[in-house]
Parts: C-alpha cells; sequence; structure tokens
C-alpha cells in the first residue's frame, strides 16, 4: 500500500493506493500538512511506501519525520522516467509536469499524447509517439486570472468563479467573467485546434482543480480526469522499482 502526495502550489492532494485501486482521497492545506499524513497513514497503517512530488514551497525536509514509519521517496530530476526529455532547460521543468509526462507514457503507449493540467497555472505537456517530451506552455490558471485582474489594477474588484451570462459582458462583473471563463475556455480550444492541425492522431488527458469544470464547455470533447497526477505518481514510482 503506498500514499501518494502531489504538492502543488494552491493545495495538497493524496490518494492511498492498493496495487492499483485508489482506496481514497484527500485535499488539504499546506499549513495541515503532517497532522493530515498522520492521520492517513493512522487510517492506513499498512502504506509502507510515502511517494511525493512538490512544485509548492514543501521541501523533502517536511517528510522526514515520516522515515522512520516508512520508506520516503521525493521525486526529483534525478529520478528515472520512461520518456526522453527535450526540454531545453530540462533541470527547471517542473516535477509535476515530468510526472504528468510519465503517466501519460506509461498509460497511454506509442501514441502522441497532450496533457493538460488547469490547476494554479495551466500546463500544456506533449510526449510524441516515440516517447520525446517536447515541451508545452505554462499559463495562468482560472483562480490565478481573477486574482492578477484585481491585484495589479486600482478598480477591479476580486470575483469568484461565475459563468458569464455570454461572451457581451454588459457590466464590470460580466466583463470579468467573460473575460476570465471565456478567456480560459478559448485559450485551451485554441491550443487543442493548433496540436490537431500537426499531429493527426493524439489523445488529451485533461487534469487539475478546474478540469471538470472546463471539460462540459470545451468546444473539443475530451474525458477529465482531476486524480491523473496521483494515479501518475503512483505508475512512475512502479516505473522507477521496476527499472532502477
Ligand atoms: N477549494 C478550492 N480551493 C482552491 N482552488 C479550488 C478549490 N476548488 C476548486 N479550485 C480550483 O482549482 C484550481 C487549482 O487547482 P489545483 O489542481 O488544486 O492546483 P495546484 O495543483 O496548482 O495546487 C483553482 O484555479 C481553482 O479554480
Ligand atoms: C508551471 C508550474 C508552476 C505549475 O504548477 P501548478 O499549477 O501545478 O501548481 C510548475 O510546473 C513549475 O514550477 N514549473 C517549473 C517551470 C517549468 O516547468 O518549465
Ligand atoms: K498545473
Amino acid at each position: 500500500m503506498i500514499l501518494t502526495v502531489d504538492v502543488g502550489n494552491t493545495r495538497i492532494k493524496a490518494a492511498v493506493f492498493e496495487a492499483s485501486t485508489v482506496l481514497e482521497y484527500f485535499v488539504f492545506e499546506k499549513n495541515e500538512l503532517e497532522k493530515k499524513i498522520e492521520k492517513i497513514l493512522e487510517k492506513f497503517p499498512n502504506c509502507s511506501d510515502l511517494v511525493v512530488a512538490s512544485v509548492g514551497n514543501v521541501e523533502k525536509q517536511s517528510f522526514l519525520t515520516f522515515e522512520k514509519k516508512l520508506n520516503v521517496h521525493f521525486f526529483t530530476h534525478e529520478d528515472v522516467f520512461p520518456f526522453h526529455n527535450k526540454y531545453a532547460t530540462p533541470k527547471t521543468l517542473g516535477i509535476d509536469r515530468m510526472i504528468l509526462a510519465a503517466g501519460a507514457t506509461l498509460q497511454f503507449p506509442k501514441q502522441n499524447r497532450l496533457v493538460i493540467d488547469a490547476g494554479t497555472c495551466i500546463t500544456y505537456d506533449f510526449i510524441d509517439e516515440n516517447d520525446n517530451y517536447l515541451g508545452g506552455a505554462i499559463s495562468p490558471g482560472l483562480r490565478l486570472r481573477y486574482e492578477a485582474l484585481h491585484n495589479f489594477t486600482a478598480r477591479l474588484p476580486l470575483l469568484t468563479l461565475e459563468e458569464p451570462d455570454s461572451y457581451v459582458g454588459n457590466s464590470t462583473a460580466q466583463a470579468i467573467h467573460s473575460g476570465v471563463v471565456n478567456g480560459f475556455v478559448y485559450e485551451i480550444d485554441g491550443f487543442i485546434d493548433e496540436y490537431r492541425s500537426n499531429f493527426a492522431n493524439f489523445i488529451i488527458i485533461l487534469t487539475g482543480g478546474d478540469a471538470d469544470f472546463l471539460a462540459k464547455r470545451l468546444k473539443n470533447t475530451i474525458f477529465a480526469n482531476s486524480n491523473f497526477l496521483l494515479e501518475s505518481l503512483s505508475q512512475t514510482y512502479q516505473y522507477k522499482i521496476d527499472n532502477d
């Protein structure tokens, strides 16, 4: 039994796996990290491994205390991954993006894959059918867009996510909702169209905290799996054990 932990820039997500089956998912804040993990381990005392991917400001030291009880693996760029990394700056590629790319490579062999993770940021990652990781894009996520409009202007209120009435926003609030939500959807549909015009065949994996909200609104029909990163963590860890 393993406990996987994904430390994003907004929240921490975790899951307990028995082989490839998920027993339970958890979501919590950074300041609750140790307490929550202790609780999970009390509930699942058969966990033998704790596997972490962190792009937030939570470092390996935060997990040291658990080393007394179980094997702790904190993924880094030094680990083995099942793809060829063609990023020009591989050392600065987010470890979350590497895990997503690894999961896509292992779960969908011998095909082009595009992973879209709509979290704090939207990340796009493309792995071709020969398992070359080519790169992608990074842009502000849904909530970040609302916050940026407020934080960097004098007159724009901080709004929370709301479905826009129309693309023609007829008030400040409606203009912001249209700009943020429609802009978010148009951007992603635009990227997908661009990839489609260059690659005949590819699978799209949509994940992240906004995946479900987004999936219903895209012109392109794609399947959302908001737990793809946690599943990929479990698979990449198994791959590491098999290939080390
Ligand atoms: N309870 C929540 N707290 C924060 N963000 C949430 C919540 N529910 C949904 N979201 C959405 O999830 C997005 C963050 O996604 P998430 O995958 O958790 O980010 P990260 O992996 O970067 O920490 C935000 O853009 C926000 O719109
Ligand atoms: C782009 C990210 C901030 C996304 O983080 P997230 O939205 O998942 O919290 C993270 O993958 C990161 O810090 N990347 C480093 C730069 C890069 O991937 O090139
Ligand atoms: K992301």
